[in-house]
């Protein structure tokens, strides 16, 4: 078992500041790192790798630091977003290569082991082109894991997969986690997120908005003031329960239906029915309009 510690790390590019002091220690079991495009996930899984330099801060292994450390990694796997395989190697030939670049002394048991542990027995031996994406990703994680290592970074490892292939994986890195493995994702996805791990870390614009159970953070994403649009078959009696509801903030009476404020997703959106029923009004449209995940982050950010 493993621990990863950032401590006050940062890294720019010239001007641009993709890590901004991010501190955060990674646990055995599965981390979700959540944040929209180029919010610093890549950067930072590659600074946890040991691959690129913080500018400022440090990220430690067990207390031992990532970076110009070779050491490092016996103990951690790295699986890149960008899929860089040969697709002329079988997979077994890529995962035992893989092995002998970690010098294993049984490189073909550690490659058994591996191909094992990600349900690939059966299509080793195929050449990697021949592999659907979510076969080549376990493939790869498979690779990253020859050397069983504590520690397991993946950047989005779902991206690109279908439901079924993103179940298979999801189960895998659960399995990984519960064997006391400190898995970290990241995702700009938040339903990967939730399905996949109780512990998240969310980034926005390099920094830490927030950290820690799925849960807790999903109620901060949720109890804060929701827009939505609403038809219904009715929309002035509506209109007039809304304002006399607790749940809501204001109501605007358009044309095309009504727009409410709700001070609380969840008090609304359990209100809601209720009063519709209360008042024989039929909901035929229910829209949230602001709903985007950058939204949902900014929000996190200013909380
Ligand atoms: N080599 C580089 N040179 C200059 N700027 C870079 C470099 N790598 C990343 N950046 C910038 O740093 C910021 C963070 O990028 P990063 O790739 O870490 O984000 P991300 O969250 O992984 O996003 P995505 O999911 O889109 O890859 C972005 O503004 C990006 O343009």
């Amino acid at each position: 078992m493993s621990d990863l510690d950032l401590r006050g790390v940062s890294r720019w590019y010239g001007n641009v500041v993709a890590v901004n002091d991010v501190t955060m220690t990674l646990g055995p079991g599965v981390t979700g790192l959540l944040g929209p495009n180029g919010a610093g996930k890549t950067t930072l899984l590659h600074m946890m790798a040991g691959f690129l330099a913080p500018s400022r801060g440090e990220v430690l292994i067990d207390g031992d630091a990532t970076w110009r450390n070779p050491a490092i990694y016996r103990k951690l796997g790295l699986v890149n977003e960008r899929e860089a395989v040969y697709g002329f190697l079988s997979g077994k030939e890529f995962v035992r290569a893989s092995a002998k670049l970690h010098g294993l002394p049984d490189a073909d048991a550690a490659t058994r082991r591996a191909i094992e542990l990600v349900e690939m027995t059966d299509a080793q031996d195929r050449r990697m082109d021949t592999y659907s994406k979510g076969m080549r990703q376990r493939m790869r994680v498979a690779a990253a894991l020859v050397h069983d290592p504590a520690v397991l970074l993946l950047d989005e490892p779902f991206n690109g997969m279908d439901p079924r292939q993103r179940m298979h994986m999801m189960d895998l890195l659960h399995r990984l986690g519960a064997q006391g493995r400190t898995v970290l994702f990241s995702s700009h996805i938040l339903e990967e997120v939730e399905q996949v791990s109780g512990t998240v870390q969310v980034i926005v614009a390099g920094r830490l908005a927030a950290s820690g159970d799925y849960r807790t953070i999903r109620r901060l994403m949720t109890h804060r003031p929701h827009v939505f649009a609403i038809r219904s078959s009715d929309d002035r009696r509506l209109a007039v329960a809304l304002m006399a509801s607790d749940s809501v903030a204001g109501v605007t009476l358009g044309k095309d239906g009504l727009t409410v404020h709700a001070g609380d997703y969840g008090t609304f959106t359990r209100a809601l029915p209720r009063i519709a029923l209360d008042e024989g009004v039929r909901v035929r449209q229910l829209i949230p309009s602001d709903e985007s995940l950058e939204s949902v982050f900014s929000y996190l950010v200013s909380a």
